[in-house]
C-alpha cells in the first residue's frame, strides 16, 4: 500500500519532523542523499561521468550531498548550478562548503550530451510557479537530447500536487520519492515526466493525530 502526498503535506511533515521530533535539517539532507546513492549504486545507471544540476532550495542541498557522496566513492561526477549560487538557501550554501572542501568538482556550463548521467536536483515540492523562461528552454534542451536522468524527489517542473508542467519539466527516467510519492507523479502529465517512481524513506515522522488527504492505494 502506497501513501500519497501533496507537497503541502509534504512540508508539514518535514517540518514536523525538524522542529517538533527534532531532527535536523542536515540529517534529512545527508539521508535523502544516501537513499539516492542507494539507487544509484544498485547497478542500474551508467556512472561513468555524472552531472548533477543543483538549484537554490533545499532539492539542490541534496544534490549537493549527493555529489559528495559519489565524489568520496571516486565516481566522476560534477555539479552545475541552476540559477545565482550567492542567492542560495543557507543549507544549500553549508552543503557547497562542505563538497568544496571535499573537492567536488564545479561546471559553469555543460554539455548535457556528454554526462552518462544528469541528477536533477534543481527543484522539488518547493516549485511554486512557472520555470523561469531560461531554465525552460535548457529543461526542453535536455530532453530533447534524451539523457538519462534521475530527479531527486520530483522531475523539475512537476507540481507534486496537481501533476501539472510548470512550463516544461524535465523528463527522468527515475524519479526517488524522499518519505512520500508526491501525488503529482501519479497524474498524467507529471506521471510521464517521473518515469518510474521509487520511495526512499529518510526518517520523516507522521505525528499520530495526522490526517493525510488521500486514502492509501
Ligand atoms: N526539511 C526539508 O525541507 C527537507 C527537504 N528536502 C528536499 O528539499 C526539497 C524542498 O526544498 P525547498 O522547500 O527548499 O524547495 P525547492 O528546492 O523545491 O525550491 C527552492 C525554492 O525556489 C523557489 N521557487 C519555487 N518555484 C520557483 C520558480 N518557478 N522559479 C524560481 N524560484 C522558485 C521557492 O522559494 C522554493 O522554496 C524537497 O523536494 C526535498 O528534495 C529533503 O532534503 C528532506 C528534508
Ligand atoms: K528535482
Amino acid at each position: 500500500m502506497t501513501q500519497l502526498v501533496t507537497t503541502e503535506e509534504m512540508q508539514e511533515l518535514d517540518q514536523y519532523t525538524m522542529a517538533t521530533i527534532g531532527l535536523s535539517e542536515e540529517v534529512l539532507i545527508e539521508r535523502a542523499a544516501l537513499a539516492a546513492l542507494d539507487v544509484l549504486g544498485a547497478g542500474a545507471y551508467d556512472l561513468s561521468n555524472v552531472l548533477v544540476l543543483v538549484g537554490l532550495g533545499n532539492n539542490g542541498a541534496d544534490g549537493i550531498a549527493l555529489a559528495r557522496l559519489l565524489h568520496q566513492l571516486h565516481i566522476p561526477v560534477s555539479l552545475q548550478f541552476v540559477g545565482n549560487a550567492n542567492k542560495a538557501k543557507p543549507a544549500v550554501k553549508h552543503q557547497l562548503q562542505i563538497a568544496e572542501a571535499c573537492g567536488v568538482p564545479r561546471s559553469e556550463k555543460s554539455d548535457f550530451k556528454q554526462a552518462s548521467l544528469i541528477i536533477d536536483a534543481i527543484f522539488g515540492t518547493g516549485l511554486n510557479k512557472d520555470l523561469p523562461e531560461g531554465l525552460q528552454k535548457m529543461v526542453k534542451a535536455a530532453n530533447h537530447i534524451e539523457s538519462t536522468v534521475v530527479a531527486l524527489d520530483l522531475p523539475t517542473g512537476v507540481n507534486g500536487t496537481t501533476g501539472q508542467i510548470m512550463g516544461a519539466a524535465l523528463k527522468a527516467k527515475t524519479t526517488i520519492s524522499f518519505g512520500f510519492t508526491k501525488v503529482g507523479v501519479t497524474k498524467n502529465p507529471g506521471k510521464k515526466s517521473a518515469g518510474q517512481v521509487l520511495v526512499k524513506e529518510i526518517g520523516i515522522v507522521v505525528p499520530d493525530d495526522f490526517q493525510f488527504s488521500i486514502n492509501k492505494q
